[in-house]
């Protein structure tokens, strides 16, 4: 309930005063309904139905004073007249409020969605190894759906109760025991509902852990569809998807029939209650007809209420675990935000003019376990030179790049640039001259022009060609129908690997960057291809720091360093040459075994 409040807060925090506006406005709602109910049976009065100045029903004689002043038959139109136009106003604000209670709601979610999507992207790098990227996109989707949904069954309940409030009102008018009674049977009901609550919460927890298995098992199965083909899984997917699928319809169920439950209870109930009156009030108290019918009509408007009510408490309670996964995830991302630092866009990038330096780094993903993915590095990378970075898989490469872009920080030792610690704002202006090409490239899916335009936004189309020239990719994108304009499929899966990575390198190096940073971004190619960037990222050199990481070590020839890893540590250093000629050094053992290849 405390993170409900949390919601209700941000929303009034949203809102403002508008908020209210709707709440008042249905309070004035509920009054119109009320005098209408008079009106009702004032008319009744008039035309004689029921003798009005009984004083059974309160009010009547003040309403009906002026209109005997007309002769009956007008009384009668004038009366109806009134209360249509009460009626049809009563319609028309409904409308209205309805409408801005459903427009601040719509607004929340945007609010919502806008609030976590950009703390989100500005969480650090560790938040996205802790977190798996389906419950996050579960989180944005459904949970926050469903949180929207319980905001809104709140303001409806707040609205319900107003609503309620002056009903009661109006019925402690007409008839004080009455209305009483029909609170105590009310209350005690509602008591002997509290376990529907609890049940439907239950409901809601199943229902959050589904459908968070759901969105991971979708986005994994999704992801590995090749592999899924390829080994003939497909079966062994279906089944565990159907499985899935049946415990989602069960909760769904099982929710449904525990809402319907308690209605019936609410019904039968009211059933019982309504009969129960009925019989001491003409058997006991010999109450008059007209009075016994506002009896009923009472009975018939409250009570609907408190079965609404219920209703609405127990959708709340369905709800409230995804309050709890937005607040799980809100608390996350505030713990990862990278202090108030400017979007990349707005800061002054920075260039390394004279070196790239770490000392005496240590690293670990996990500071429950022992094992370092770095331990105790210590280099040096001059500015404009071309360092290269080997070593067996697992060896700690990407890690120490990741390093240096400021996506993960030392656990021990610092990272310095130009002598400057590498702390979270400097990473942030360093990344603005980074062009990084990951083991993994990934496209948008978007034409080639959006693809680079997201990287570059004002390069123009001829920097766009020599950029695809450096990157051995300019025929192949003549070639395609539209050029720069082609369609490129999700994660450009319509291009092969090689191609991908070539595209990858030409919006990379759009950038300008004073830092290049391959990782494996070559190892898709072909030997001809390969050359020509080889050739390419040659005439670079000088003018930008380049760093490639290279399972390929021929492909480091002109590396003015190499730097070796093993198992997190930093076993050699020094030039190409230098390394292969080193008597029982891995780099030579390395060397082997791929020339014997
Ligand atoms: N997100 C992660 N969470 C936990 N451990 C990780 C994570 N990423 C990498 N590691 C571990 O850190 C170590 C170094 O990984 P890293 O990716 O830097 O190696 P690498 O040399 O780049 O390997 P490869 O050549 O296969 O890409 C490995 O033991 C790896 O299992």
């Amino acid at each position: 309930m405390a993170n409900l409040l949390i919601y209700i807060r941000k929303l009034h925090r949203y809102a403002g005063l508008k908020l209210y506006v709707p709440l008042v406005g249905i309070m004035i709602i509920s009054m119109i309904e009320g005098t209408g109910f008079f009106l009702l049976a004032a008319m009744l009065g008039l035309i004689g139905l029921f003798d009005a100045s009984s004083g059974a029903i309160p009010f009547i004689s003040t309403i009906l004073e002026p209109l005997r002043k007309f002769p009956a038959e007008h009384a009668f139109v004038i009366t109806l007249v009134i209360f249509l136009v009460m009626w049809t106003g009563q319609a028309l604000l409904y409308r209205y409020f309805t409408v801005m209670n459903d427009r601040i709601s719509h607004g929340f979610v945007k609010y919502l969605r806008l609030e976590i999507y950009e703390s989100i992207m500005r969480a650090n790098w560790s938040f996205f190894l802790k977190k798996r990227r389906s419950d996050l996109i579960h989180t944005m989707t459904s949970e926050l759906h469903r949180v929207n949904y319980g905001v809104y069954v709140f303001l409806g309940l707040l609205l319900m109760g107003l609503f309620t409030i002056v009903q009661i009102v109006i019925a402690l008018w007409l008839s004080v025991e009455l209305t009483v009674t029909i609170l105590l049977c009310g209350i005690a009901l509602a008591l002997y509902s509290r376990k529907f609550l609890k049940q439907s919460r239950a409901y809601g927890d199943q229902a959050t852990a589904l459908t968070q298995a759901y969105m991971a098992g979708m986005t994994d199965h999704f992801n590995g569809i090749k592999e899924i083909k390829s080994n003939l899984m497909e079966q062994q997917h279906v089944s565990w998807f159907r499985m899935l699928c049946e415990k989602m319809e069960r909760n769904s169920v099982q929710f449904s029939r525990l809402q319907n439950r308690s209605t019936l209870y609410h019904k039968i109930v009211s059933g019982f209650l309504i009969s129960l009156f009925m019989f001491i009030s003409v058997v006991f108290y010999q109450v008059p007809a007209e009075k016994l019918v506002f009896i009923i009509v009472i009975f018939s408007r409250l009570w609907p209420r408190f079965a609404s009510i219920q209703n609405r408490w127990e959708q709340l309670a369905q709800s409230l675990p995804a309050f709890n996964s937005l607040i799980e995830l809100e608390k996350d991302y505030k713990a990862a935000k990278v202090a108030e630092i400017q979007l990349a866009s707005q800061t002054e990038n920075i260039c390394v003019e004279r070196a790239i330096e770490y000392q005496n780094v240590y690293y670990r993903y996990d500071a429950n376990q022992k094992d370092y993915a770095l331990q105790d590095i210590s280099l040096r990378m001059p500015a404009n030179s071309m360092t290269a970075i080997v070593g067996k898989s697992g060896a700690g490469k990407s890690t120490l790049v990741d390093l240096l872009i400021g996506l993960i920080e030392p656990e021990k030792g610092q990272v310095l640039i130009d002598g400057m610690p590498l702390d979270a704002e400097l990473a942030m202006r360093l990344r603005g001259s980074v062009g990084y090409v990951p083991q993994d490239p990934f496209l948008f899916h978007s034409t080639i022009r959006e693809n680079f335009y997201a990287a570059a936004p004002h390069a123009t189309d001829e920097e766009m060609w020599e950029a695809l020239r450096f990157a051995a990719s300019d025929e192949l994108i003549r070639q395609l129908h539209h050029g720069l304009d082609t369609v490129i499929g999700e994660r450009g899966i319509r291009l092969s690997g090689g191609e991908r990575q070539r595209i990858v390198l030409a919006r990379a190096i759009l950038r300008k960057p004073a830092i290049l940073i391959l990782d494996e971004a070559t190892s898709a190619l072909d030997s001809e291809n390969e050359a020509i960037i080889q050739e390419s990222i040659e005439r670079m050199r000088g003018s930008m720091t380049i760093i490639v990481i290279a399972h390929r070590l021929s492909t480091l020839r002109h590396a003015d360093q190499v730097i070796v890893l093993d198992k997190g540590r930093l076993v050699q250093q020094g030039g190409y040459k230098q390394l292969s000629t080193e008597m029982g050094g891995l780099f030579g053992q390395l060397l082997e075994i791929q020339e014997a290849k």
